[in-house]
């Protein structure tokens, strides 16, 4: 459960990427590394990631060409729009999305992954694509699909070392579980509170996220994202240039036994300017059946389980119905 923290850690990630073999565990450094991992999931839930790899250029120039289309005019805009005919791909204007059952002050552009059409059954009908991607800026398909390729890869590294940390076996959460992640990116624009939004609207209602990791790619000039501690608190994720705002999601609070829980959250932009995030929600694969893993039963609660089980595709579904205002 999140303690009383007042920041965010910062961790840099470097040493887990940095053998092409695997994490070594004998190094210090990396040994370091995944206590850190172990305990901001443990007291925060949050934490910055920074030694990640992927270059500058990707992480702005996603958050750039996202900002240039949130730029045009509505009508542009809505040639791509979400619907559950869409399989709940493309845009979605401000205040259509719902968090929590409360309109959110954003505006945004949802992509999946993307999977052959009846691949998941009656149930993965619901989400069969393709992604809706606009036709200006003509680039920002081709950016987006690199950015999610590159930011699965890292998904699954940090997701390892979290296993590690704890001495578990580190491709727990592959194959069957994770193995073939039913990943999200959504651009999300965030009107300045001088703009189309009033004063303190809040951009994005306190909640919880899915999956199991999510890494947040946020504008370095605006701070908006607060997380709340065990008091109530509400901590500033300031914005730190290059890195990602990660934070764990309720599935990984049931296959981990309780042993992490996902931190509350919100987003209120009371900047004059206009901010772009960019979450990529690394999930569980779509069919997979979340329960509490032995492992973690041992380490938490002497063996036994302390949540049922959950087919994510059921959870994700019944979440997704209610995140919009029309369909
Ligand atoms: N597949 C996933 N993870 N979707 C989450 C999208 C976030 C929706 C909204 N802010 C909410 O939390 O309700
Ligand atoms: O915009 C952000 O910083 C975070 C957004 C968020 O929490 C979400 O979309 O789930
Ligand atoms: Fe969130």
């Amino acid at each position: 459960m999140a303690s009383n923290f007042d920041s965010i850690p910062i961790i840099d990630v470097s040493p887990l990427l940095s053998n092409p073999e695997g994490i070594n565990m004998d190094d210090p450094i990396v040994f370091q590394v995944l206590e850190m991992l172990h305990a901001a999931c443990k007291n925060v839930g949050f934490f910055y990631v920074k030694g990640h790899g992927i270059s500058d250029t990707l992480v702005r120039g996603v958050r750039e060409v996202s900002r240039n289309f949130f730029n045009l005019p509505l009508e542009e805009k809505m040639k791509i729009k979400l619907s559950s005919t869409t399989g709940y791909r493309g845009y979605t204007k401000l205040l259509d999305n719902k968090t929590q059952g409360k309109q959110d002050m954003h505006e945004s552009i949802d992509a999946y992954k993307e999977f052959t059409p009846g691949a998941y059954g009656p149930i993965g009908e619901n989400f069969e694509g393709p992604n809706l991607w606009p036709a200006y800026p003509q680039e920002l398909k081709q950016m987006m699909e690199e950015y999610g390729v590159a930011l699965e890869k890292l998904s699954k590294m940090i997701t390892r070392g979290i296993v590690l940390a704890l001495g578990g076996s580190p491709d727990i959460f592959e194959g069957d579980r994770a193995g073939d992640s039913f990943w999200l990116m959504r651009s999300i624009g965030y009107p300045g509170s001088g703009g189309a939004a009033h004063p303190s609207a809040i951009g994005c209602e306190a909640h919880t996220d899915y999956g199991l990791l999510i890494l947040v790619n946020q504008d370095d000039n605006v701070t908006a994202l607060e997380v709340q501690n065990r008091s109530g608190e509400w901590i500033p994720a300031v914005p730190i240039p290059g890195t990602f705002v990660c934070n764990i999601g309720d599935m990984l609070k049931i296959w981990s036994n309780g042993m992490y829980e996902p931190t509350v959250h919100r987003v209120i932009n009371n900047s004059s300017e206009f901010r772009v995030s960019i979450p990529f929600f690394y999930e569980p694969n779509f069919n997979a059946v979340v329960e509490p893993l032995e492992f973690y039963k041992q380490k938490t609660g002497g063996g036994v389980a302390k949540f049922n089980k959950v087919v994510y595709a059921e959870y994700l579904i019944n979440k997704v119905r209610n995140n919009f205002v029309h369909e």
